[in-house]
This record gives C-alpha cells, sequence and structure tokens, in this order.
C-alpha cells in the first residue's frame, strides 16, 4: 500500500497556504496518498481532536501532520498529543519529543526543519565538534531540538531569543544558525569573517509574493565561507524531510525494515536546492 500522509490545516495563513501547496505537490510528485483536512478559523478544539482521532484509527494514513500556527484558541499542545506517537511525523508528540532528546539523531523522527540543518551540515561537511555555534530562536519545533541535537554533537551551543542580544553572539560564532523569521535580523557586518552561515528564517514582504531570510545576505556573502539563501535554502529541504520521516513511519507500520539506500534516493527526487 502507499504511504498516506494527512494535512490538517486551520485557517488560511498566506505562509501556510503556500506551504501546504509544496507538500502536496510533491504528494503528488511521488504518489504519496494525501488528505487535505481544510478548516476554518472558527473550528472547535473538540472538533480537531475528534480528526485527529478518527485519522489515527484510519489504515490508509501513515503520517498526521498538525500545520502550524494554530489561531490562539487552540491548545497546540493538547492537540499535539492527540495524535498517534506513531503516526506523528514532525515530532510533536510529548512522548516522540521526549524520546528525540534521549536519543538525539538515533531517534526514530527528527523534526523535518532540525533534520534539514543537519543534513545540510552533513551535505557540506561541516563539523560542528567544539565549534562556537550560535542558534538564534528557541521554537519547539526549530530552535530548541536543532540546538539539543548540535550539543550532542559536541558544538558550544549558544542560543538567542527575544530577550537577548545577538549582536555579540554572532560576532564570536563559527557557524550561525538563524531560526527567527525576523527580516534581515542578523547583520552583515556582525559576522566573523569566514563563518559558515544558515538561514532558516523566512519573511514575507507584505503586498508581494517575496520572502526574505533573517541574515542580511548580500552584506554576509563577502564574509562568510557557506551560506544558504531564502528562498531556496532550508525551506525546500525542510519538505524533503518531512517526506523521509513519512517514509520511515510507512516502513514502520508495514514491517519493513528501512533501506537507508533507498530512502536516500527518495530524498533525491525532493531536493529541488542548489547552493
Ligand atoms: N507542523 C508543521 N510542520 C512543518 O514542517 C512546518 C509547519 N508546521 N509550519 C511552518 C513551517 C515552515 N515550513 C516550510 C516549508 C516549506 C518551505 C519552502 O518550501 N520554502 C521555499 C519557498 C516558499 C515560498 O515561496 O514561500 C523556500 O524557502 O525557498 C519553507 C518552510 C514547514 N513548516
Amino acid at each position: 500500500m502507499r504511504p498516506g500522509l494527512a494535512i490538517i490545516q486551520v485557517g488560511n495563513n498566506p505562509s501556510s497556504l503556500t506551504y501546504v501547496r509544496k507538500k502536496i505537490a510533491l504528494c503528488e510528485e511521488n504518489e504519496v496518498h494525501h488528505e487535505l483536512h481544510h478548516f476554518p478559523e472558527s473550528i472547535t478544539q473538540q472538533e480537531i481532536v475528534h480528526q485527529i482521532r478518527t485519522l489515527n484509527q484510519q489504515g490508509s494514513i501513515d503520517g498526521i501532520l498538525v500545520q502550524l500556527p494554530l489561531p490562539p484558541h487552540l491548545s497546540r499542545l493538547e492537540i499535539s498529543n492527540e495524535i498517534k506517537p506513531s503516526k506523528d511525523v514532525d515530532c510533536l508528540h510529548m512522548a516522540n519529543f521526549q524520546n528525540l532528546l534521549q536519543n538525539g539523531e538515533d531517534n526514530d523522527i527528527i523534526p523535518c526543519t532540525p533534520a534539514a540543518v543537519l543534513h545540510i551540515l552533513d551535505t557540506q561537511e561541516i563539523d560542528v565538534r567544539n565549534q562556537n555555534v550560535t542558534v538564534i530562536g528557541r521554537s519547539q519545533l526549530v530552535g530548541f531540538p536543532l540546538s539539543v541535537l548540535l550539543l550532542r554533537r559536541n558544538a558550544k551551543v549558544t542560543i538567542c531569543h527575544s530577550e537577548t542580544t545577538v549582536q555579540e553572539h554572532v560576532q564570536k560564532a563559527d557557524i550561525v544558525i538563524s531560526c527567527a523569521g525576523h527580516k534581515e535580523l542578523v547583520k552583515g557586518e556582525w559576522i566573523k569573517n569566514g563563518a559558515k552561515v544558515i538561514d532558516v528564517g523566512i519573511t514575507r514582504i507584505p503586498g508581494t509574493n517575496k520572502i526574505v531570510g533573517d541574515i542580511e545576505f548580500q552584506k554576509a556573502l563577502s564574509k562568510v565561507s557557506f551560506i544558504t539563501p531564502v528562498p531556496g535554502g532550508v525551506g525546500p529541504l525542510t519538505v524533503s524531510m518531512l517526506f523521509k520521516n513519512l517514509y520511515r513511519v510507512w516502513c514502520r507500520s508495514n514491517g519493513l525494515k528501512l533501506n537507508i539506500d533507498e530512502q536516500d534516493e527518495e530524498l533525491d527526487y525532493a531536493q529541488n536546492y542548489q547552493f
């Protein structure tokens, strides 16, 4: 049976509309069974929970993804914990998140964006061991788990957030990973010569369909030895990682042994990024 992905989307956040469209396009390209459950902003907590419980029971669905952010009247925590852990392709469920903290990269599922960043570090042969790595942002889906994974790779991790001054921590960083979603928060002149920079942030410019990252890209170019662009950097790779996770949970639910080579081939399909 084909892998099946269910996406739950609430409201019409313009970014979510774009991301969901991309995920569905990739499902179609790769012949992945998919269902989009798109609800109006007014949906109640109970209705979402009911939908998740139905999907938890549904044999044709291997992975369930709740597109974030959710409107403020819904409890993300409670909703996340309704997802059957074996179908949780984003590592949102408390039990999966706890396992991630315990097992690091040996965990079954690594959330998609941190997995994309680790993939970039690996393919670019960037060794974080004993390096000053400054992570900007501490979200549950990105900054926080990523920082833990880097720590387990023996990086010296500094986590910046809304209550931190960023400049001094960027200045000392060998590697900067910015996941804030604040347009050009990191000034090119702050970056150490030869540093490596991964830009995870995405900000939409109102009234256009343009997006920009957290880093002053043009100014950073003369300083860095490596930088990922926005668009065309971490974003598309995040979607590839979703499919990697879906493939994993599908193998597990069908009692198949995971074939990593095959998995990497699957991933090649989806890789439309270029640095
Ligand atoms: N439960 C959940 N899981 C997620 O994985 C998740 C989420 N919620 N909420 C939002 C973030 C963000 N995210 C992206 C997906 C694709 C691009 C992507 O394809 N970006 C393109 C262009 C996109 C555009 O044109 O807007 C690029 O950067 O080049 C970016 C970001 C997944 N997220």
